[in-house]
């Protein structure tokens, strides 16, 4: 079971702090939403939670099994969908999903025409990634989320270019992940959220 555990963190841009003495320690098995109105900081407090932004102040630690990791390992640990990472849109479909698994394998041996099921995007396999829809390309950005064999799964804006279907899927897959995963959202739709017992407003670190 891996944790994430944030000490004073604080978060800088030029001169204006984003927010400081962040302490939360986000355990797997659980999920937690983090809330909060356009431009409080909820997609910077994910990204420096998925490590992949660097800290102001502060110390972050993951933990699995009792032991420390490398902040070099931390990537490894964790699948994020937001808005703003992009896909390969050279790539088909069937391109970016076998090239994924390449370095993030699919749980349950899931192959690459399984997860494509899964994304109800079957039909769109040959198709290149830059004539998905936003809906479809979501749709794929979820998926590399909820099935690749990872134990921190971090979502931004998850029904961002949903329709209602797609919406649908969303809370129907999101609610499937493993009990042992950690799942991360950053939201200002409740809907996105129903299910999560643990809402954090961002605001209260400004
Ligand atoms: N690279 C950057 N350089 C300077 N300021 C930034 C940068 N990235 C974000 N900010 C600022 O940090 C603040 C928080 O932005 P962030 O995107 O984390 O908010 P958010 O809560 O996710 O917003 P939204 O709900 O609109 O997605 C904003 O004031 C934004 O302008």
């Amino acid at each position: 079971m891996l944790t994430i555990k944030a000490e004073q963190l604080g978060k800088k841009y030029r001169k204006e702090w984003i927010f400081r003495h962040v302490n939360v320690t986000l355990t797997a098995g659980t999920s937690y939403t983090f809330v909060g109105p356009n431009g409080s900081g909820k997609s910077t407090l994910l990204q420096l939670l998925s490590g992949s932004l660097p800290l102001t102040e502060g110390k972050l630690s993951y933990t699995e099994q009792g032991k420390e990791l490398e902040a070099d390992d931390w990537f490894r640990k964790v699948s994020i969908a937001a808005p703003y990472l992009e896909l390969v849109e050279e790539l088909t479909l069937n391109e970016l999903l076998l090239f994924h698994q390449t370095f993030k394998p699919f749980k349950n041996n899931l192959s690459p025409d399984d997860v494509a099921e899964r994304l109800l995007l079957s039909h769109a396999r040959h198709k290149e990634i830059k004539y998905f829809s936003s809906g479809m390309k979501q749709r794929v950005k979820l998926g590399l989320a909820f099935f690749s064999q990872s134990p921190v799964v971090i979502l931004d804006e998850p029904t961002s270019n949903l329709d209602r279907q797609g919406a649908a899927w969303y809370l129907e897959q999101v609610q499937q992940l493993s009990p042992d995963q950690l799942l991360l959202i950053g939201s200002n739709q409740p809907e996105e959220y129903t299910f999560c017992s643990n809402v954090l407003d961002v605001t209260q670190w400004k």
